[in-house]
């Protein structure tokens, strides 16, 4: 096995479905991404329930002012999730409020990992033109990439395209956690930054996400050993 870890999504509003994915995936997936649809619909004592079993990245993308986003992640570390996510547009101090409500709250040692989203996978060129950024993804991440981990983010959140540029601007410390993940000939659908869990694999990523070609297969535990074995032999 290769570096590269597997996240599952499970993005649904149904506990009994999230239950049912992750006990057909089993030990295929290194941990679960549980986010906005399922914690708006089920709580945080589901979230909690999931995190006490498994390894869980909470996704939330915490994005206000410092004092909001630091007291929000406060109220979310008894979770026990492993990661958390704000977004790197929030600007430097807001992430850094946001490591710092982390330390204080947690014991050393055992707080989550802070992650920033740079670019979502979701946004070519024309879309971030379009909320005025004249930059061209790859240029939008590494210059998010660079503020967020020198206001303390532990990690990024980028697609496989970054992964080179953001490993030449900063080095192997940041976890990179990439998303936009399709298999050969899987439907992109709202994705717009894709590689397959091989090339991501080759890139350089820490962790893969992914959702719906694992969630809406036949066999979704098929699915999630078949991508397991891409990174394997990466
Ligand atoms: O830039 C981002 C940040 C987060 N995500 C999340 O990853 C999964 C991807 O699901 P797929 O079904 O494999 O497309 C989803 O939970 C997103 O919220 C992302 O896609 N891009």
């Amino acid at each position: 096995m290769g570096r590269t870890r597997l996240i599952v999504a499970l993005d649904t509003d149904s506990r009994a479905q999230a239950e049912h994915w992750i006990g057909a995936v089993g030990e295929a997936a290194d941990a679960f991404k549980l986010g906005m649809e399922f914690a708006y619909a089920q709580g945080f004592d589901a979230v909690r329930e999931i995190a006490a079993r498994h390894n869980v990245f909470l996704d939330l993308k915490l994005h206000d002012i410092p004092n909001t986003v630091a007291r929000g992640l406060t109220s979310l570390t008894p979770l026990g999730a492993a990661m958390l996510t704000v977004h790197a547009s929030g600007g430097a101090a807001m992430i850094a409020a946001a490591r710092a409500a982390l330390e204080a709250a947690c014991p050393a040692g055992e707080r989550p990992i802070l992650l920033a989203v740079t670019v979502l996978t979701s946004m070519d060129a024309a879309a971030l033109a379009e909320i005025g950024v004249p930059a061209s993804p790859r240029e939008q991440v590494v210059r998010l990439g660079r503020l967020a981990v020198e206001a303390g983010a532990d990690g990024l959140v980028c697609s496989a395209e970054e992964i080179a540029p953001l490993r030449a601007a900063l080095g192997e410390k940041p976890v990179l956690v990439v998303p936009g993940i399709r298999p050969a000939g899987a439907d992109r659908q709202d994705q717009k930054r894709v590689m397959t869990p091989g090339e991501a694999a080759r890139a350089g990523a820490d962790w893969i996400v992914v959702g719906r070609p694992i969630t809406t297969a036949a066999d979704p535990g098929a699915a999630a050993r078949a991508i397991r074995e891409e990174l394997a032999h990466a």
